[in-house]
């Protein structure tokens, strides 16, 4: 049985910081905002989570692996070395739709976003050593099936944006509603889902509810793992079998 620990990470005050003295330039934000991500994404990388870039204001990290002692040095080290600083709130669950709107209270009771004096709040709780299991994380890599052939070397890079968005659309607003699971783009043409105990049958219908929907045609390799990174790793081994074989659908439950 899954038990997923998602970390809310929530820049404090960002709003009124990028208007404040006046609106701040734009491609330095972008530039801040994309260096932080990396940053963030190397920590928790390091420790076997993964960071989604999201909203970029808000990013939403799955950190099975990372105890409150590490969050507390994401904090410390950002605030050292930016303009803002973090807060966090964590939460764990079976179901990772349920265990980030927990881990999302936990910072909504602690203050606003735009109140400036939250600031680098922690809450919540990590699943401690002795109860994380080899199972404790599914991961699902979806992909376009030959989005070079059909899209990348046929259509303006624009139109070809636009399939790949509306395959992601509708594939995360499914995920999310239809089988409790969070959905992120990640470049190219792939999407990665943090996902319940789902079976092949789930992946199967979802693949064919985007079809349907939006005329984007996917594959999916499925792992599981002790962190996101040994699910994910599957995961990506599971979508080379679907690659090699023409299937749609590859489970590879990894317990090392
Ligand atoms: N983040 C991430 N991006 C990837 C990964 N694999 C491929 N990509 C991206 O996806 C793009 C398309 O690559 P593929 O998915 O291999 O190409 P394809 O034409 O769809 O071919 P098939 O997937 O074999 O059907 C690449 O340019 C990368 O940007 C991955 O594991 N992680």
């Amino acid at each position: 049985m899954t038990n997923t620990q998602v970390t809310l990470v929530q820049i404090d005050n960002y709003g009124p910081w990028t208007v404040t003295p006046e609106p701040r330039r734009e491609a330095d934000l972008q530039t801040m905002q994309s260096r932080l991500y990396a940053d963030i994404s190397q920590f928790v990388g390091n420790r076997g989570g993964y960071t989604f870039f999201t909203r970029f204001d808000n990013m939403i990290a799955v950190t099975n692996g990372l105890d409150r002692e590490d969050h507390a040095l994401l904090q410390e080290s950002v605030g050292n070395r930016y303009p803002v600083t973090l807060s966090l709130g964590i939460a764990t669950g079976t179901n990772p739709v349920q265990a980030l709107a927990d881990a999302t209270a936990r910072l909504q009771e602690a203050g606003s976003a735009q109140d400036k004096h939250r600031r680098e709040c922690l809450e919540g709780r990590v699943i401690d050593e002795p109860y994380r299991a080899d199972d404790d994380i599914q991961i699902a890599h979806f992909d376009v099936i030959n989005a070079t052939g059909n899209y990348t070397d046929e259509l303006n890079a624009f139109d070809t944006f636009i399939e790949i968005e509306q395959g992601y659309a509708e594939l995360m607003r499914h995920m999310r509603y239809a089988h409790d699971s969070l959905s992120f783009f990640v470049g190219g043409d792939n999407v990665i889902v943090v996902c319940p105990d789902l079976e092949a049958d789930d992946y199967e219908e979802a693949l064919g509810h985007v079809e349907e929907a939006v005329d984007v045609e996917m594959q999916v390799g499925v792992g599981r793992g002790k962190s996101a990174h040994e699910a994910g790793f599957a995961a990506k081994h599971a979508l080379e079998t679907c690659r090699a074989d023409g299937t749609r659908v590859e489970l590879e439950w990894q317990t090392a």
